[in-house]
């Protein structure tokens, strides 16, 4: 994992909270930032490479969409065994895809890595073997997830893996309060106080929404997805994958 600074953005009152966006400042302390703040993702980020390097294939495409400073990237591109294939990784956060570039080339590799700045929505994806969507899918407009999603499952060769990470709500009110004080139990315990979890989940409410499970499940299905199984979740975080 890169080196990077404390993520300090929310420690003092905001006399107006903005909204969430990965510009610059979040760019530099992202690391510490987001390992922070999602239980389990160093695990996430190891199961990614174990993942590529049983389902990635010799002379196919790997997909990294929102892939930040490339931490998947770099997972997949160091556990892959397949021959003559590519990783892309795709982000539309032009303070992310700089310093993503610089990292990615910091390590050495066998299998090239192209990191594109674009909106993961305008790319085409062909001849894939494996996409990730890391805590992306839900920075997109809800109504245009589904088409995201069969996008993907049609640029996904036969047996081809989707790995889909997100934060995930409850619909019944009791369990979602609980998962959500669990949460904000563990940023606590990861040295963040009351004042930046609450500024941040303020500054992130508009622009992060979350489905439950039965919604991801249920456009992955649609997307025409043979095999869909979570394989991680705690608290209000989980990952699956959702194979062709
Ligand atoms: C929580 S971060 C993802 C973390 C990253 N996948 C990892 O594993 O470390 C979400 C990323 O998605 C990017 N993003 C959000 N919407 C996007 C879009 N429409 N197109 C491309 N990238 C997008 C953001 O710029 C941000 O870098
Ligand atoms: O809920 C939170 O506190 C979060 O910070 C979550 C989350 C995410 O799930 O992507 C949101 C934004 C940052 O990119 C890092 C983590």
């Amino acid at each position: 994992m890169q080196k990077s600074t404390t993520d300090l953005i929310y420690s003092n009152p905001h006399s107006q909270v903005k909204d969430f966006t990965f510009d610059a400042q979040v760019a530099e302390v992202f690391p510490d930032m987001i390992s922070r703040s999602v239980p389990g993702y160093n695990t996430i980020i190891d199961t990614i490479g174990r993942l590529s390097q049983r389902y990635v294939t010799d002379k196919s495409n790997v997909y990294d969409l929102g892939c930040s400073l490339g931490a998947a990237t770099l997972a997949m591109r160091r556990a892959i065994d397949a021959e003559n294939c590519q990783i892309i990784g795709v982000d539309n956060s032009g303070a992310m895809v700089e310093r993503c570039k610089i990292h990615i080339q910091a390590f050495k590799g066998r299998t090239p890595v192209e990191i594109r700045q674009a909106n993961i929505q305008d790319i085409d994806i062909k001849n894939a073997s494996m996409v990730v969507l890391n805590f992306t899918l839900q920075f997109i407009d809800k109504a245009e997830r589904q088409a995201l999603i069969s996008k993907i499952a049609q640029g996904l060769n036969p047996g081809g893996i989707l790995v889909l990470s997100e934060k995930i709500t409850q619909s019944d009110e009791v369990s979602r309060e609980l998962l959500t004080d669990l949460h904000h139990e563990f940023k606590k315990a990861n040295g963040y106080s009351e004042l930046e979890v609450a500024q941040k989940r303020t500054a992130l409410e508009n622009v992060m929404r979350t489905d439950t499970l039965e919604t991801h499940h249920q456009r992955l299905s649609q997307a025409g997805f043979n095999h869909i199984t979570p394989w991680f979740q705690c608290f209000n975080f989980f990952s699956l994958v959702a194979i062709k």
